[in-house]
This record gives structure tokens, sequence and C-alpha cells, in this order.
């Protein structure tokens, strides 16, 4: 049964008529006006402190949105999210990640199943295999101990724990046998081609990371590493005892969804880790797909990791919406995109650790939200994801800020970072002046956020004369601040368990479904056909002429077989 849009509901008319009554008034009126807007604006929750008050609304405007919110019926919606129902509608099923951080004493019966039981099955799995990598018990097919790992994987199943294992490397357990992790995803080879030209085959294990086990990008680097390792151990140097079984045994570990498709690949069954249909693959580093995150941080500090996006869940599902920080987040961006037609979005780490946090966004929100039909396949008739996309803060000021602060698009922007950073290192000198680095960070977090709000208001203007046109900032755009406590594992949990829920808000109230990604299916499709015609397997009838060109640029390019 189709119901109203919610753009014709009576919340959103609201919106749209106090929009057009604020018409473009500056932030800087804004702050003017109500004195206290970080206290009216700002909340905390599980490490986190946001400051919305940088967000071009009014006290008015947060109660319309939530007012929004509660027609768009979003705390039935959170409550359904977390209980496990099938609210991944097209797929017909939960999205049930919030079950892989549930405590080993909570009880979540989906359908007649208790979920916890099995997550921490896998979760003692995984705790064992660390372990024996940390030992030094597991050794590659000629005896020694495995000292590099590579993470073959793309998508979630690759952004999640690089992003993660980046940003926590501080917390590296004091262990007899460190593991270096490396990543791999792109499927022309080159990333793994870099390791494979430096790495020790005797002492590399690859771990086969892809919930379907079909993505032909981590299958075909997979294929490259396991005729690598034969040519090495197997080859003309053959090591007594070193068989083909040995070596899938001793150097592949596969983490998928399809138990019998890892089997089919040679993947050793107690080598297997397994995780579920009801875990999206963006979704998924909370469980087995954070293998290279516990092999970086050890078992101690993942838990610390799925410990903090559990906060944030239970902040999630008790506190009012007026306080809830998934919820306010999302209002922001849906009052940016909706209603004063800003849709463009960067995010801004001001941390070196946090280096790959926007690529971890960029696929968490735009392949969620990036959907233009409704539950009911309707076409929508608003906006929904804004392009998002970032930088580390400090290095995009002197790439792309320039648009920012002069170019003629809006953007709203996100700038994240931990408030005390460097107390910890042990040399006094160093520490000072670490510490000091990280207070010259943060001032440049907060005054490009002023900067971008205030515009050349701030800044009065020359003694001979107001400033020509290009040394002139107009300001009044909209950011929010993300504040960390510390940068620590429960805190990191915290902060992308924020994000999720930021984002399945949004869809909530866009009525779209963020937990499917049908648009990604065409083009994959597509390459399986394109890719038969450059291998001569297919004719070029049918290819329209852009593409007939640069396949036959190709084949005049490439080296002929008898040449
Ligand atoms: O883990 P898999 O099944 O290899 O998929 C990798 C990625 O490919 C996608 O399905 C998109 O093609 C993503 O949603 C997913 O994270």
């Amino acid at each position: 049964m189709s119901h109203t849009p919610i753009d014709q509901q009576r919340a959103w008319c609201a919106l749209a008529e106090h929009a057009a009554g604020m018409g473009r008034r500056h932030l800087r009126d804004l702050f003017d006006e109500q004195p206290s807007r970080y206290e009216t604006f700002g909340r905390s929750a599980a490490g986190l402190t946001l400051d919305l008050s940088k967000q071009r609304w009014t006290d008015q405007t947060l109660e319309l949105l939530l007012d929004l919110a509660r027609e768009a019926d979003v705390p039935e919606a959170i409550r359904g999210l977390l209980a496990g129902e099938r609210v991944n509608r097209s797929e017909d099923r939960p999205a049930l990640h919030t079950a892989l951080r549930l405590p080993a004493d909570a009880r979540l019966e989906v359908e007649g199943q208790d979920l916890v039981a099995s997550v921490h099955a896998t979760l003692d799995r995984m705790e064992a295999m660390v372990e024996r990598f940390h030992n030094g018990q597991w050794r590659g097919a000629t005896g020694k101990p495995i000292r590099d790992v590579v993470n073959l994987g793309v998508g979630g199943s690759d952004l999640g724990p690089l992003m993660v294992t980046h940003a926590l490397a501080d917390y590296r357990p004091d262990v007899e046998q460190h593991i270096d992790v490396h990543f791999a995803s792109t499927m022309d080879g080159s990333q793994l081609a870099d390791y494979l030209a430096r790495l020790n085959p005797e002492t590399t294990l690859f771990v086969l990371s892809s919930k379907s086990f079909t993505t032909i990008d981590t299958l075909s680097n997979a294929r490259t590493a396991r005729d690598w390792l034969k040519a090495r151990l197997l080859g003309g140097a053959r090591q007594e005892g070193v068989d083909e079984a040995l070596l899938m045994r001793q150097h592949f570990i596969g983490v998928s969804a399809s138990p019998e498709k890892m089997s089919e690949w040679g993947i050793a069954d107690d080598h297997q880790l397994e995780f579920w249909e009801w875990v999206g693959g963006r979704y998924s580093l909370w469980g087995a797909i954070g293998l290279p995150v516990a092999l970086v941080v050890g078992m101690e500090h993942f838990r610390g990791l799925l410990a903090g996006a559990h906060e944030m869940d239970r902040h999630f599902r008790e506190a009012e919406l007026a306080d809830n920080l998934p919820v306010l987040l999302a209002l922001a961006g849906i009052w940016n995109v909706n209603f004063l037609d800003i849709r463009a979005h960067s995010i801004l780490p001001y941390d070196g650790r946090l280096e790959y946090f926007a690529a971890y966004l960029e696929q968490l929100e735009m392949e969620s939200n990036g959907k233009s039909v409704t539950h009911d396949g309707e076409s929508v008739s608003y906006s929904t994801c804004p392009v998002l996309w970032g930088q580390l803060g400090p290095n995009a000021q002197h790439a792309f800020y320039q648009l920012l602060h002069q170019g003629t698009q809006a953007v709203e922007c996100d700038f994240i970072a931990p408030k005390v950073r460097y107390d910890d290192v042990p040399d006094p000198a160093t520490r000072d002046h670490l510490m000091g680095q990280h207070r010259l960070t943060l001032a440049n977090c907060f005054a490009q956020s002023r900067a971008l709000m205030l515009g050349d208001a701030a800044v009065a203007d020359d003694e001979d004369g107001p400033r020509p046109g290009h040394r002139r900032y107009r300001g009044n755009q909209p950011s929010s601040t993300l504040l960390l406590d510390r940068l620590t594992p429960r805190t990191l949990g915290a902060l992308v368990a924020l994000y999720e829920h930021k984002v399945f808000v949004q869809a909530t109230i866009w009525d779209i479904n963020p937990f499917d990604q049908w648009g990604v299916e065409l083009g994959k499709t597509m390459a399986g056909e394109t890719q038969r015609i450059l291998q001569h397997e297919a004719g070029l009838e049918g290819m329209d002429d852009s593409t007939r060109g640069l396949i036959e640029a190709v084949w005049a390019a490439e080296p002929q077989a008898d040449a």
C-alpha cells in the first residue's frame, strides 16, 4: 500500500515554509541573536561531543525537524532495526550489524534464533586465530612464522578494516610476533603487485575477505596470490614436504557468508570465518571482516571497538530524539539537502590517523542512501544523499578549501578531531612539542569552521578601504564539529556507529532502503560482456561508437601474439 510521500506531509511542508521565511539568513546574524548557541545545539554521548551550533538553523528549525522525524516514525524504525525486523525490504532480511557488537550476556532472538551466541562463537574463533599469529605459532608451509598478512577484499570487505587498522595503529599490543597487515583491493592487481615484489612468500598469509565470495576483483587478486605462492614455494627450489595442500592450508584464511564457496576455492574448513547474510557488506567490520584489525590491535582492543559501538547503539535506542546524536546529525543533513539545497558534504578529520575515514564514509553514506525510489518503488520527488567526499582537513586546507571559502557551491562540512593527543608520549621533549602540534591542528580546525561561518565579517577592512572581490569571503557555510575525548578503540567504535545510525535515520525520513545496492549490478553485468569482447570471445556489433573506438584503441596498442 503506497502512502503519502513525506514531502507532501505536514511537517515537511511546515519546514519548507519556515525555510522560505528564513531566506538566506547569515550564520553570523544567528550567532549575534543567540549567543548561547553552543549550549543550545551541543550534545555529548559515548565519548563524543557534537557541536551543531554552526548549522544554519534556529531552535524553531530544530523543533520542526524533530516533528518531521516523528512524522516519519523514526522511533519505531529504530526499534525495528535493533529488534532484527526485515528492514532491508528489497532483499527481505534484517540488517543486524548492531547484533555483532552486543555483549556476550545480551540476548537477541530473531525469528526464533538467538544470535548472540553465534556472534560470540565467531569472536572466540577469531581470538584463537589471532593468538596463534601473535605467539608465532601460525607458520607458513616451510615452517616459518607468518609475519605479513595481506587482506584481499573490496568495498566493505576492505574500507572498514583499512580505516580502523590505520586509526588504531597506536594500539598495537606487546606480543611475541607482530603482524604487518596490508590491503589490496583493486582488480587491476597493481596494489597486490607492489606487495608481492617485496614480501617473503614463506612468511605471508592472505585473508580472502568477501561476503559473497563471488566478487571478481577479490577473486582475481586471490588467484594471482595463489599462483605467486605456488611458483615461489613449489617451484624449482621445492622444499621437502611442501605440497599444494599444505600451502593452501597455511597461507589462506577465508572470511565470507558463503562457507560452500570458500571450500570450493580451497580454503581449509577450520581456516574459514563466517558471517551472516543479515550483515551488510559496508556494515561488516564488526565481525570476522574485522580480522585484520584484530591482527594489528589484538582482540582486547577489537572488543573495545565493539563496546564503543554498542554504547552508541544504546544511546540511539534510549535517548530522546532531541538529545539523540545520530538523529540530530541526520536532521542537520536533511535540513541542508532538502531545505537549503546544499547537496555537497565534506568530511574533514583533523588527525592523521583518520586518513581513511572519509573514504569509508563515502561507501557507507553513498552506497546506502544514493537511492531514488521509495520502499514502494516510487520515484522520489526530493533529493536524497548528497555528494560526500573528504580528506584529512589539514591537507585539504591546501587543496580544495579554496572552493569551500570562495567557490559557487554551498557545502556542508563535518570537522572531526580528538580533544587530546600525545599526552601519553614518554619523552617529555617530544611530547610537549607534539602536544603543541595537536593544539596547532585544533586551532586550524576551529578557525576554518569559524571562517566558513562568518566570512570576512571576522576581520576588519584594511585601512586603505574595502577589500577587492578576490579577497572577500561570504561565509555562511554550515558545519558540524565532532570532538572525540581521545581517539581510542571505544570512541572510534562510537563514531562509526554514529554515522551508521545517521544514515539509517535519513533513509527512514527519505523512505528509501539503505541496505541494498542494486545500482552497482548493471555495471558489473556490462563489464562481463565488455571483457568477452576485449578478449575477442565476442564481436563488437551492438557496441556504441565510443566503446567500440576505445576497444579498438586498446587492440591497436596490445602486443600481437605472433610479434
Ligand atoms: O564482500 P563482497 O561480497 O566481495 O562485496 C564487496 C563489495 O561489493 C559491493 O557488493 C558492491 O559491488 C559492496 O556492497 C560490497 O561491500
